[in-house]
């Protein structure tokens, strides 16, 4: 057996000149395209060797990694470290690390992507073209509504969420508010963004749009009060996870007109089964997670998270670690 540390790359494929930067020092073993990897008996025996992890998109639950004794990082290929057990991974003193920064225009852009394409209802227009339906003028039964102009309210305001405030406010011409734990006078004062209570927010933006990370604090922050708070005119947007809806709640909403329409990146369960009413609704337009699925941008993640693993292996602090202050280093 060779004497070179073991990086172990799951779920995504690296470019080759990312995997050839990991097998300059390393030996690299690829599960990028391995199905069901957490049952699957190669993968195990690979993680008794793993001094590293590269990868994203699957839970790796304590059990898993309590067979990869040699393990050093986590190195995800998401800013979301919710597939994570992080008190474990900090008690064995595993780094874990992230992709923050490198995604977050990106990620905005797909959140007013989702925001323009529900207000104009632009999927259901253009299927009605692709459908051959496209037979007379366009009047009232098939109108949107205006996006500039309205109220945004974004719910959690970390990187992405200001990225959006500031599409809304420059572009559109939008007034912001937000909710955050708290309270960032920084951007109130570059976006004249007000601080809202949560029901304040939710009662008075046109677009409500959910940008906080998916923790016990925020699993199903949304259920059926919110989407009443929200109302009739209301469109929601999630780009954060599916766990911080309750998303029975919000089919019921949708298809009761409580809220005028969603448009949603994420779901409770990805993929989305084909058989739930929001594959089927008119009033949504629901994307397979592709929050931050550019070419450019998916690169830039993926050298994010090699350069972070490199680091940890090597000794040094890592540009994005998640957990740093929680080791004992
Ligand atoms: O959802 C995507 C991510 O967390 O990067």
């Amino acid at each position: 057996m060779s004497s070179k540390k073991t990086v172990i790359v799951y779920q995504r494929a690296l470019k080759p000149d990312l995997r050839e930067k990991l097998e300059r020092e390393y030996n690299v073993l690829d599960f990028s395209q391995t199905p069901n990897l957490t049952q699957d008996a190669e993968f195990k025996k690979a993680l008794s060797q793993a001094h590293a992890l590269i990868g994203s998109s699957v839970t790796l639950p304590a059990e898993l990694l309590d067979q990869a004794p040699h393990l050093e990082v986590v190195s995800s290929i998401s800013v979301g470290v919710d597939n994570y057990d992080i008190d474990y991974l900090s008690k064995r003193g595993i780094v874990l690390c992230h992709t923050p920064d490198v995604l977050t225009e990106t990620t905005a852009d797909t959140a007013f992507l989702l925001i323009l394409a529900s207000a104009r209802r632009a999927v259901e227009m253009a299927e009605m073209v692709r459908k051959g339906d496209w037979t007379g003028g366009i009047a009232e039964p098939h109108f949107g509504v205006d996006v500039q102009g309205k109220t945004l309210g974004i719910i959690g305001m970390g990187r992405i969420g200001a990225a959006i405030a500031r599409r809304g406010k420059f572009g559109f011409n939008m007034s912001v508010s937000y909710h955050n734990r708290s309270r960032h006078e920084d951007f109130e004062r570059e976006l004249g963004a007000d601080w809202k209570a949560l029901d304040d927010l939710l009662r008075d933006s046109d677009f409500v749009c959910v940008t906080v990370p998916l923790s016990e604090a925020t699993r199903h922050m949304f259920g059926k009060r919110e989407f009443e708070l929200m109302g009739e005119n209301t469109i929601f947007v999630n780009i954060a996870r599916g766990g911080v809806v309750d998303e029975p709640a919000m089919i019921d909403a949708l298809q009761n007109g409580t809220i005028r329409a969603a448009g949603l990146d994420v779901f409770d369960i990805e993929p989305l089964p084909g058989d739930s009413p929001l594959a089927h609704m008119d009033n949504v337009v629901a994307l397979p997670h592709i929050g931050s699925a550019t070419h450019e941008t998916r690169y830039a993640m993926a050298e994010l998270a090699v350069d972070n693993a490199l680091a940890v292996l090597r000794g040094e602090k890592p540009r994005a670690p998640y957990n740093w202050d929680a080791l004992d280093r």
